[in-house]
């Protein structure tokens, strides 16, 4: 089975409120509550991708030296196997838009079981509840 590299990250606000993107109609686990990212693309390193992500996805704009690596994903869906790397970010400039129309909510940790969620995240939710 085909491995996918996705870089996804942790945007954490002033009040500890982490950002989730709804998946918009029409796509696979449309829905669903995930966090901003996306595939890293031949040539790119996770921090590139996730770098070039935020910007295409939420227009903002942040660094390498502002994404700390928190944990990672790993899950098989029926047809291809995930591997995401979770970065936190607390630093960017600009302020988080729907440019792809999609659904944004800050949220705040104990509330992210009312935001369901692709199962490869599941596991993340209480590493990041104990970290933050
Ligand atoms: N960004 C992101 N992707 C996730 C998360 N959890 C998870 O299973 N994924 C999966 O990782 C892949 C992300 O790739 P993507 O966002 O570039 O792909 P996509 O399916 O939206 O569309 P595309 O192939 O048209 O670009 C999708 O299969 C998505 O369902 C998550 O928390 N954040």
């Amino acid at each position: 089975m085909k491995t996918v590299l996705v870089s996804a990250v942790a945007l954490i606000d002033r009040d500890g409120r982490l950002l989730l993107a709804q998946r918009p109609k029409g796509k696979p686990m449309e829905g669903l509550w995930e966090f901003p990212g996306g595939k890293v693309e031949s040539g790119e390193t996770p921090e590139i991708a996730l770098i070039r992500e935020l910007r295409e996805e939420l227009g903002i704009e942040t660094w390498r030296s502002c994404l700390a690596p928190l944990t990672f994903a790993s899950h098989s869906y029926p047809d291809f196997h995930l591997l995401m790397p979770l970065f936190v970010c607390r630093k960017w400039e600009g302020t988080p838009s729907p440019v792809e129309g999609q659904v944004l909510k800050w949220v705040h940790v104990r509330d992210l079981k009312n935001f369901p969620m692709p199962e490869a995240d599941l596991p993340l939710i209480p590493i990041l509840r104990d970290w933050l």
